[in-house]
C-alpha cells in the first residue's frame, strides 16, 4: 500500500514521519506518544524546556536511539530498514559536544564529510575535493583557519565547522541539536540563514524563540516528553503556552520591521514559583 501512494505522488510524501514514537530507559518515560510529519524542504524547529526531550527526540530520528514504540519513517520507508551508508547519504547531524578524541586539522576534518558520498571504487580527485572544502568553510567564516588543528578552535568555531561538514555530506534532512549554542549574535544569524538557504529539510531544536520564530516554518513544542503544540510560529508561539509551558510572563506581537513573530519577555517581577504557600 504504501508503495502505491509513493508512485501517486512522491512530492507530497512527507520526508519524516513520526508515528506514536515512545522512548523509556529504565528510570522514565522520556517521550510519549510523539506524532508528527514533516514535508521537503520545511525548517521544523524543536521548542521546549530543559529535559523535556527534544535531543531524545533527535536522537530517535538519527537512529542514536530506537524507539521503545512506535515508528519513524523517511521517505516513506522505515528508518529502521535503512542501511548505515543509506542513512548517511540522506541524514547529516550536528550535536552538541563533539569531542574527537584526535588531532586533525580543520580542513582534513571536513573531508570526513565526504566520506558517505564516496563510492570505493571511485578515483577521488582531491582536487575538487579540496575546492569543495573550502567553498564550504567559506560560507562559514573559517578559510583562514584551514590548517589551524579541531581542538585549537573556539566552541563557536567548533560549532560552525561541525556545520560546515554537516552541509558537505549534501544531506537530504539535516539534524542541528541547538546549533546556535555557543555562537554569538552574528553567526548565529549568518548560520540559520544558511541553512535556510539551502532549502533541504531541516529539524533543529533550539533555546532561542525569536530565532525560531524567525527561520523556522513550523514548529512543535514539547513539554515532559509529550508534544503539545505543533503548527506555525503563529499558532505555537503564543503568551499562553510560553506561560503554560516555560512558566514565563512574554508578549507575542509582530515583529516592527519584518513579517514574523517578536517575543518580549517580562523579566521581573516574576512571583517566585517556590514562594506561594
Ligand atoms: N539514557 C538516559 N537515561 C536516563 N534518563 C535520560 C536518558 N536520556 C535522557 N534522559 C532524561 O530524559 C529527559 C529528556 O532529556 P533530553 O536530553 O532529551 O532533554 P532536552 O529537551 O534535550 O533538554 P535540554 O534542553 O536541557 O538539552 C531528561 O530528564 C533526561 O535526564
Amino acid at each position: 500500500m504504501l508503495h502505491a501512494v509513493r508512485t501517486e505522488s512522491t512530492q507530497d510524501l512527507p520526508v519524516i514521519e513520526v508515528e506514536q514514537l515512545s522512548w523509556a530507559c529504565p528510570q522514565k518515560l522520556v517521550l510519549a506518544d510523539v506524532s508528527f510529519s514533516v514535508q521537503a524542504g520545511q525548517f521544523v524547529g524543536l521548542l521546549g524546556p530543559n529535559g523535556a526531550g527534544k535531543s531524545t527526540l533527535l536522537r530517535c530520528l538519527y537512529r542514536y536511539l530506537q524507539p521503545t514504540t512506535g515508528g519513524i519513517r523517511l521517505n516513506g520507508q522505515p528508518l529502521s530498514q535503512l542501511s548505515q551508508q543509506q542513512l548517511a547519504q540522506r541524514v547529516a547531524v550536528v550535536t552538541q559536544h563533539t569531542p574527537l578524541g584526535f588531532s586533525m586539522s580543520v580542513r582534513q576534518f571536513m573531508a570526513t564529510g565526504l566520506l558517505a558520498q564516496q563510492r570505493f571504487w571511485h578515483r577521488r580527485n582531491e582536487r575538487a575535493e579540496r575546492i569543495q572544502i573550502d567553498a564550504t568553510l567559506v560560507r562559514v567564516g573559517l578559510l583562514e583557519l584551514a590548517e589551524q588543528r579541531y581542538e585549537h578552535l573556539s566552541g563557536g568555531e567548533q560549532q560552525r565547522l561541525l556545520i560546515a561538514r554537516a552541509l558537505l555530506q549534501r544531506p537530504q534532512i539535516l539534524i542541528l541539536d541547538e546549533p546556535t549554542n555557543h555562537l554569538d549574535v552574528y553567526y548565529q544569524i549568518e548560520i540559520l540563514q544558511l541553512v535556510r538557504s539551502l532549502g533541504i529539510t531541516v529539524i533543529a531544536s533550539i533555546h532561542d524563540l525569536n530565532l525560531a520564530a524567525g527561520y523556522c516554518d513550523r514548529l512543535l513544542l514539547l513539554q515532559q516528553g509529550r508534544l503539545v503544540a505543533k503548527g506555525t510560529p503563529q499558532q505555537v508561539l503564543t503568551s499562553d503556552n510560553l506561560q503554560r509551558i516555560y512558566h514565563v510572563d512574554a508578549i507575542v506581537d509582530q515583529h516592527p520591521t519584518q513579517r514574523y513573530q517578536r517575543v518580549t519577555f517580562q523579566y521581573h517581577p516574576k512571583p517566585n514559583r517556590d514562594a506561594n504557600g
